[in-house]
């Protein structure tokens, strides 16, 4: 009997803290915003410990921290802003290019599941040049739920035409953890993102970018 061709294999990366650090940028709109309300600057580590659920939970931790009340539209004006500045400083990881040359070169699929809005996350891609490497992007507004529910994850990897047994989930929050082993993928995080190193939850931790590759090999060999 002929053998049937192994299943696609698909990766599903978060985007920021895992494929991008896009904090310097995110900090700078957050601060415009806070400057333009008379508040002053956050620090870099501050604003990291408020990514991960998305920009209006950003918006909100940000409020909080200084004691505002709920502005409406603070949010539109964080989004128009941070589109337009959203890759000044924002970069791959170091090693990331490379790890994600080797992926491709080995046959995996990669889409992108992140709470990031989705047209943000589209310009940003655009803007470094990656756009043509993920077969899908779902961001945290393209479905009706977003991480940690799996639905985000199971939408993405629908979209990306790949299958849940031949599937990982890679990130650096413990949204991405839960949203991955909610959808019944294994998972891997990423010890170099934004993330403090208890939202690893067990799964197996990367360091750097270029431990990538063979941890997914390892994970879901051919
Ligand atoms: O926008 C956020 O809060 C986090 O985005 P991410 O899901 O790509 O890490
Ligand atoms: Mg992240």
């Amino acid at each position: 009997m002929a053998k049937l061709p192994a299943m696609q294999r698909t990766v599903i990366f978060d985007l920021d803290g895992t494929l991008v650090d896009s904090r310097p940028d995110i900090h700078a709109a957050l601060n415009r915003l806070m400057a333009a309300r008379g508040q002053p600057p956050f620090t870099l580590e501050e604003v990291t410990r408020f990514i991960g659920d998305g920009v209006a939970m950003l918006i909100q931790r940000g409020f909080a921290a200084r004691g505002l009340a709920p502005d409406p539209t603070a949010l539109p004006a964080f989004i128009a802003d941070y589109e337009a500045n959203a890759v000044v400083d924002t970069r791959l990881f170091p090693g990331m290019a490379e790890a994600l040359d080797r992926l491709q070169a080995a046959g995996w699929a990669m889409a992108i599941c992140t709470n990031k809005p989705e047209r943000a996350a589209r310009l940003l891609l655009e803007a470094l040049g990656l756009s043509g490497r993920f077969v899908a992007l779902g961001g945290g507004d393209s479905f009706p739920v977003r991480k940690p529910d799996p639905a985000h994850v199971l939408a993405t990897l629908q979209a990306a035409g790949g299958d849940a047994a031949r599937a990982v989930m890679v990130g650096d929050h413990h949204n991405d953890i839960a949203a991955g082993r909610g959808a019944g993928l294994p998972v891997v995080y990423c010890g170099y993102g934004y993330g403090l190193p208890e939202m690893a939850d067990g799964a197996p931790v990367v360091r750097a970018a270029g431990e990538l590759p063979e941890m997914l090999e390892k994970i879901l060999g051919k």
